[in-house]
Formats: C-alpha cells, structure tokens, sequence
C-alpha cells in the first residue's frame, strides 16, 4: 500500500492542462482562462456623471444660493456639443460625459429651477461626483489570468474591458463504467438479491461539479470480455473512471480484464480508509481510475484523487485539498496504519468556532450518512487518540467541492 500523498503525486504527474478553445463569453463561466485578459477600451471612456442633476463650474456654486443658466441637456449616450463658461449650467444624467469646461456636478435634489435658470443651493467642489476616465480600468491593464475559473464578476469584467470571445480550456472528457452483477439502475427491475446503482450517477454529477463532461458507459457485468468492451468506449475520454470491482475477491475483474486490453498498472491499493483497493493506470491514451466500489469509497476518492486530476485538465492550479483545523466534538481512538477520512457532523457556536463530530459507525456502504455529512476529518495514519476539544484536520465538504 502506498500513502495518499504519494498516489497523489504519481497521479498528478499523468496529466497536463487541456488545449485551449475559443467560447462566446456568455458560454464561459465557470470555465478556465487559458490566456490572460487585457482591457481593449478605457472604462469610462471620458469623465462622465455619477448622479443626476448638473454640470457646472466648482468656481461658480463655492458661494451660495448661486443662480446660473441652463444651457443644454446631456443624457448618457450623448455629447454635449458646446463649451460651458461662467455662470453656466448643464442639465446632466448619471453615465452621460461632462461637458468641456465643466469641473463638478450638483444633485438635482441640491437645486431648484425656474425657466432656464437654475438656483444651486449646496456648493460642489472641484471634481464632486465625477468619475474620471479611466476609473474603473483603462486600455491595457490587466483583467483576469490564464488559469483563474470564471466568476459572474469575472465575466462581467471580461465584457467590460471589450472581449466577445475567450480562450478558455476544454473541459474534461471524463468515462464513467459502473460494474457488478449485483447493480441496477435505478427504476429498473430489482432482483431479490440485486441494489440499486448509485455510482455511476454519482460519479457523473461529481464530474460535472468539477467542471467536467462525463460519458456514461453503463454498468459492466462480472465478466471480463463483457468488462472490457464496455471499457473499450472509453478511448478519447481524457480520464476513465471504473467503480467496483476493484478489490481481491474472484469477481472483481476490473484489473484482468483491461490488462487484457493493455491496461500499464501504475499502482493499486492506498494506505487510506475509505478506498483502499484503488487502482491508478493508462489505458491506451487514457488515464483511468479504478475507484472501489463502496458509494462512500468511490466518492471519497474521486474527491482526493479525481478532482484534483480535472482541476489540472482544465487548466486550474489548486490540486492541493484545502484542510482546516477544527475542534474534535467527540473522542477518536487511535488510528491504524491507514489514513481515515471519518465523516462527521460540523456546528459552528456564536463565535464563529467550528467543530467537528465523527459519526459512530464509520461503514464505507453508508452513502446517506455521507450525504448528511458536512466534514471529513483527516486522521493520519498512527495518529494518536485524541481527546474531544482536540484541533483536528477536517477537509469542509459544505465549502469544498462545488457539489459533493
Ligand atoms: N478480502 C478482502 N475483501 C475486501 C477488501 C480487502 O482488502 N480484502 N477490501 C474491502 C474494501 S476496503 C473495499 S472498499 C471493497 C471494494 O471492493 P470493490 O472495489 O471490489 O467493489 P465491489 O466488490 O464491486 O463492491 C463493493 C460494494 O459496493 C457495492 N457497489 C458496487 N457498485 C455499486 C454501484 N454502482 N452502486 C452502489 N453500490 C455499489 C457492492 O454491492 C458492494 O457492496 O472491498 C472490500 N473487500
Ligand atoms: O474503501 Mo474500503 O473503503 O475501506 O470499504
């Protein structure tokens, strides 16, 4: 068995970020940059308005009441044509430009007018609710960066500084092969001794909530032949995921059957519970993870091993799993020689601490336990007991992994 940190590794150094393709902006959230961004305008492209109400010289309303005459009007779009000049006044709406002469503006509410005459009432300095070109960025400074993942805020700021288009990374073409005799869909007719399959759904919404696409191939009998044609689908996907059949009992088949079809085993079995049994290999061009197939095994390792793989598929830097200290709710007896991920219960009191309570039964066939779980405390393997109030690593599955 080898540690989580060294399977991570050697699994990480399989993969390389995805060649980048052109999208519209308004297809690319959530996707990776793979170039940085540039301004190509200046924003606002002149000094314009912040408010409603009117141009005027700083110099003409330092004394007031100041009477002065209204010589125009600029909405935002428009520009004023002419110069303002002393004892002048320009009506004026939030976004239009200043017109030239005009250093200030007074609010409408600050103003009462009669005819073409309008009497400011509060005096406006040098400069008072203008927004200077360039104030918010200009003509080539820097916007996002090639491997940041699209916010709504990114996306707004891309449009802002003038881009249709993007240059952001594929996203991961990911197969999915469920295995066992014993598995169903679910809906479909259930023998007497058959479950109903969840890891391949699973699977799925977890690719997609890491930015993948997966491709269902089904769910493979405990057959060999049968297992590796439906394996065979997998060539193009830029990582295979197999759930079950991945321990030592005579029906778990997943390892014969693709070395059969070539399969160059990198390594199987992890010093970590759940997910001992998982295999790690290249299958023609593709990558592929044999995860176990326990609900909670599969999905506590494709969320150690599988996430940080499609981060750097499509193009994000973070393969490191963010891990906070808690407070421990309960006492833990010591841990054994595999690394324990116990999901648990996290509560947060008045101040803001947070602590983590493992539940009592720890089974890796427990999917409801896991969906009701906030946290995965991280024992390491020997770890000591440890006593309730103890500050204990817990892996936040509520912040985490934009859906598991
Ligand atoms: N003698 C030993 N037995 C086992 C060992 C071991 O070291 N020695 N390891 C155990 C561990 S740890 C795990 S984890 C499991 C993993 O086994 P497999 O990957 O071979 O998975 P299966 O045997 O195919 O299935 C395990 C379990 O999960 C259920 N299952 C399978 N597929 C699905 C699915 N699509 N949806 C829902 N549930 C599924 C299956 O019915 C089994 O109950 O091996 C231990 N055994
Ligand atoms: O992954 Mo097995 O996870 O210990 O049941």
């Amino acid at each position: 068995m080898i540690s989580v940190e060294e399977a991570l590794t050697r699994i990480l150094e399989r993969f390389r970020p995805l060649p980048s393709e052109t999208l519209g902006l308004g297809e690319a959230f959530g996707r990776v940059l793979a170039t940085d961004i540039a301004a190509r305008v200046t924003q606002p492209p002149k000094a314009v308005s912040a408010m409603d109400g009117y141009a005027v010289r700083a110099a003409d309303v330092a004394a007031v009441p100041a009477s002065l005459k209204v010589i125009g009007r600029v909405p935002a779009g428009s520009l004023f044509a002419g110069q303002l000049g002393p004892g002048e006044a320009v009506r004026i709406f939030t976004g239009a430009p200043l017109p030239d002469g005009a250093d200030a503006i007074v609010i409408q509410e600050d103003t009462e007018v009669s005819g073409d005459q309008v009497t400011v009432k509060e005096s406006s300095p040098l400069g008072h609710y203008v927004r200077p070109a360039g104030l918010d960025f200009s003509e080539g400074d820097a916007g996002p960066r090639a491997g940041q993942r699209l916010t709504a805020r990114d996306v707004g700021l891309i449009a802002a500084m003038n881009h249709p288009w993007v240059q952001v990374h594929r996203r991961p073409r990911v197969a999915i092969l469920a295995t066992g005799d014993e598995v169903v869909m679910p809906g479909d007719p259930l023998g007497p001794s058959q479950i109903v399959s969840s890891n391949g759904l699973a699977l799925a919404a977890f690719v997609r909530a890491c930015g993948g696409d997966p491709i269902q191939l089904g769910i493979a009998p405990d057959r060999s032949e049968r297992l590796a044609e439906l394996a065979a689908g997998a060539r193009g996907a830029d990582l295979l995921l197999t759930a079950g059949g991945a321990s030592v009992g005579e029906h778990d088949l997943v390892q014969s059957a693709l070395e059969g079809q070539g399969l160059q085993l990198d390594f199987w079995k992890i010093a970590m519970r759940p997910g001992k049994p998982l295999m790690f290999g290249q299958l023609g061009d593709t990558p592929m993870l044999g995860l176990p197939g326990n609900p909670v095994s599969a999905l506590v390792c494709a969320l150690l091993f599988a996430r940080p793989a499609l981060n750097r598929l499509r193009g994000l830097d973070s393969p490191a799993h963010p891990v906070s200290p808690m407070r421990l709710g309960a006492d833990l007896p010591a841990n054994d020689r595999r690394q324990d991920y116990l999901r648990a219960r996290v509560s947060k009191d008045s101040q803001g601490q947070r602590t983590a309570t493992a539940y009592g039964r720890q089974d890796s066939s427990m999917l409801a336990m896991l969906a009701a779980a906030d946290g995965l405390i991280l024992r390491p393997p020997h770890a000591e007991a440890a006593r309730s109030g103890a500050m204990v690593p817990v892996m936040d599955l509520r912040e985490l992994a934009e859906g598991l």
